[in-house]
């Protein structure tokens, strides 16, 4: 509680937006940092689905295709950008168009980074049927096309904080919230 006093006044009511990687943890992470500071927190891709009224983004990648998925997460950032007091979990692709980050500099952004190997152990422990990216073509998509890693966008200035996620049993990561601040 002492830590969110101190970040609060920081924040001075900006949205954070948590940026990364497929499964690197930005929701669960988004929602203890937002019952911590007692923001709101949104999933952009959770906001994108209801708004198109479909109810996965497989689904919609299915249905229409990545780019109008991506037109919509971006009509959703833009709307949220707007707001306050908000933690944003985004979709692992959100980083890759310019137009967004337009948005999320408006806040503070933090990419939550977490080592492949232990990205690929997480999406395997839940399957990659929800997973669009993962059914494009065959191979490593994570090696085959411009994925959203931390090196492409390490020296973006809209990235503000970098926060370095180690893997954590989760009974620890939800009963300590101190190692989130
Ligand atoms: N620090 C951590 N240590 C261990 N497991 C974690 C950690 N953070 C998240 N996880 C687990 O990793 C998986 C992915 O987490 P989460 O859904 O929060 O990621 P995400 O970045 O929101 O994913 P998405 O790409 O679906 O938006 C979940 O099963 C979650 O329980
Ligand atoms: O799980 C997936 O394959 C995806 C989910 C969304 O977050 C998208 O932003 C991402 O590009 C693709």
């Amino acid at each position: 509680q002492q830590k969110a006093e101190d970040v609060l006044p920081y924040l001075n009511d900006r949205c954070v937006y948590l940026v990364g990687m497929m499964g690197s943890g930005k929701t669960t992470v988004g929602k203890i940092i937002a019952e911590v500071l007692g923001y709101s927190f949104f999933d952009s891709d959770k906001l994108v689905e209801q708004s198109v009224g479909i109810p996965s983004v497989a689904e919609i990648f299915q249905v229409h295709s990545e780019a109008f998925f991506r037109d919509n997460e971006s009509e959703v950032l833009r709307d949220l950008s707007s707001m306050h007091r908000l933690i944003v979990a985004t979709g692992g692709g959100a980083v890759i168009r310019p137009i967004n980050w337009s948005y999320m500099r408006k806040g503070l952004t933090i990419w939550l980074d977490v080592p492949l190997d232990a990205l690929a152990r997480r999406i395997a422990a839940v399957g990659t049927a929800s997973r669009p990216l993962l059914h494009q073509e065959s191979g490593d998509p994570y090696a085959k096309r411009p994925m959203p890693n931390l090196q492409h966008f390490l020296n973006k200035e809209w990235i503000h904080m970098l926060m370095l996620m180690p893997e954590y049993p989760l009974k620890i990561l939800h009963s300590n919230k101190d190692i989130m601040m």
